[in-house]
């Protein structure tokens, strides 16, 4: 799985893989910028204008390394080089000598950033790497305010946009990137939703550095993709029956908000559980026998809100419970709550307005256990944690609390992060933006209550559930885009078992 580690540390990585694998630095530049335009490739067109903007750094000799792989594939190219002479590190400096005398190459002073008109179709930033360490000013800033002011181009950072730091929450402006190809590993701060403007959307390329040399800077931080979910799922036998499958309960709903227990009790059936039972108020119970006839459901024996009049008897038939969407926070699903989670010993989901009790009613957490997931949107963890000032003291928070209460924390969003409490965290990378839409937390929910369910050890399931969940929005919005609704993310997870190829 690959680590996500502090920007600061690469140096020390870069140096310490040199010197085991006893290559040079300008080896390991050259792999990067082969990587870069292994993928440029399969993008762009030879026929596109490429501007490729070089600061002093090594982010900068990237830059010229790339330019001098496209140009030799044909590549329309023209190099900017930006910077003082006197402080080109020694890789750019090489690569600026490498570069073929045929291919055009503008050394840029401050008038030319000012008055340079550009015609081009793809703008590449090499200006910065992770060795910012001040807001952007002078002739940085200037070039890229202009460059970010260019219309009808793709705009592609190389490794990190110019001006974001790797590590804390940007000050200042910096290069708007449609794409960022970082090398071997993300950068923490791609994670932020304050970067979203600047990142773009995110590809990680290998530059051939393994995991034994990021080990010893790990930060238990983790990306999660595809690869590392599918040997998480469980195999079943040719006589599994639906007992196998799990049983699983959904606990939710209220007057005017029983589609939310609704499409998470599909969202786990679709996932695979044998057997789905939902427990509502009785205003629910005909909607749900009706809408969707798979599920068996249980009435509160209370009529528009949960309360204490639920049944008790046959709770411990369920292997794992979702409770929280839809569910209301009245004084009496305060209570039932409070009941419910001392009775129902088995793994839990807590979401929605589950979780919405719990930060009004601190003491219920001391209930929580290490089988149990708490699955916040970012208002929902505010309210539970107080407020934060950035995503970084938010992540900083959630793995916290993790670790206080001794559950799982998933503080979802773009980039979902998984908190585990050995303090691991995990960060999403499928899902998208057409999965904020209402209710598709509710699916989450499901499909993580379905893998609990189905026998997946608490790890795995949120792991699976939380990739998958991403995973079937994308396969629904493929078609739909921000048409797409949470219906159409649950008719997409069996499509999703074809993508990672589980039966
Ligand atoms: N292991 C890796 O991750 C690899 C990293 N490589 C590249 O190397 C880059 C890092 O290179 P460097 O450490 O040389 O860093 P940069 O290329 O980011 O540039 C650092 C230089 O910029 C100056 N600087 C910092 N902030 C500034 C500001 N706001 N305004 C003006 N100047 C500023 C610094 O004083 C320093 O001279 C990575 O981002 C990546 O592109 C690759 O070449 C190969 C492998
Ligand atoms: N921009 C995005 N990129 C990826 N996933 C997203 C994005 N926006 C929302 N999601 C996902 O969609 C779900 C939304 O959940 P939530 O906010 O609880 O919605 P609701 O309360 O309406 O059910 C979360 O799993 C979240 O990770
Ligand atoms: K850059």
């Amino acid at each position: 799985m690959l680590e996500i580690i502090s920007g600061t540390a690469v140096k020390k990585l870069d140096t310490d893989f040199i010197a085991e694998k006893g290559i040079t630095s300008h080896r390991l530049m050259e792999n990067a910028a082969q990587a870069f335009c292994d993928w440029f490739e399969s993008n762009y067109h030879r026929n596109d204008k490429v501007g490729i903007f070089c600061g002093p750094g090594n982010n900068g000799g990237d830059g010229l390394a790339i330019g001098r792989l496209l140009w030799r594939k044909g590549y329309d190219v023209i190099v900017f080089l930006l910077g003082e002479e006197g402080k080109v590190s020694a890789d750019c400096r090489l690569n600026r000598e490498l570069l073929p005398d045929k291919l055009p190459a503008i050394s840029m002073s401050a008038d030319d950033i000012a008055h340079m008109e550009f015609d081009l179709d793809v703008v590449i930033d090499a200006i910065l790497g992770v060795g910012v360490n001040r807001p952007l000013g002078g002739d940085f800033l200037g070039m890229i305010t202009k460059l970010n002011a260019l219309t009808h181009v793709s705009r592609v950072a190389v490794d990190i946009p110019t001006g974001v730091p790797s590590d804390e929450c940007l000050e200042g402006d910096a290069f708007k990137a449609d794409i960022t190809v970082s090398f071997q590993y993300p950068k923490f701060s791609l994670m932020f939703p304050e970067h979203a403007g600047y990142v773009g959307i995110l590809h990680v390329v290998s530059i051939g550095i393994g995991n034994k040399f990021m080990r010893q800077f790990s930060q238990n931080k983790f990306y999660l993709q595809l690869k590392d979910v599918v040997s998480r799922h469980l195999n079943f036998s040719r006589f599994a029956h639906k007992g196998d499958f799990g049983r699983v309960l959904l606990v939710g709903g209220s007057y005017g908000s029983i589609g939310a227990i609704r499409m998470c009790a599909e969202a786990s059936l679709r996932t695979g559980s044998g057997l789905a039972a939902c427990l509502v108020p009785t205003c629910g119970v005909q909607v749900l026998q009706v809408g969707l006839p798979e599920v068996q459901v249980i009435s509160s024996n209370s009529d528009r809100s949960l309360s204490l009049a639920y049944p008790k008897e046959g709770l411990d038939r369920y292997d794992a419970a979702g409770i929280g969407p839809g569910m209301g926070t009245t004084a009496d699903a305060k209570e039932f709550l409070l009941d419910f989670i001392k009775t129902f010993k088995g793994p839990k989901v807590l979401d929605a307005d589950a979780i919405n009790i719990l930060a009004q009613d601190k003491e219920m957490q001391e209930y929580l256990g290490e089988e149990d997931v708490l699955t916040p949107h970012v208002k929902e963890f505010e309210r539970l944690v107080g407020g934060c000032q950035n995503h970084k003291q938010r992540l900083a928070k959630a793995r916290e609390y993790s670790r206080q209460y001794g559950c799982v924390l998933v503080l979802k969003g773009a980039h979902t992060c998984i908190s585990f409490p050995d303090g691991t965290q995990y960060f999403n990378s499928s899902g998208n933006k057409h999965m904020a839409t209402g209710g598709a937390g509710d699916v989450l929910t499901g499909m993580i209550t379905s893998f609990l369910g189905q026998g997946y050890g608490v790890k795995n399931a949120v792991l699976c559930g939380v990739y998958q969940h991403g995973l079937a929005g994308e396969i629904a919005s493929e078609d739909k885009r921000r048409g797409t609704i949470a219906s159409d993310i649950i008719k997409a997870i069996p499509k999703s078992y074809l993508a990672l190829d589980v039966d």
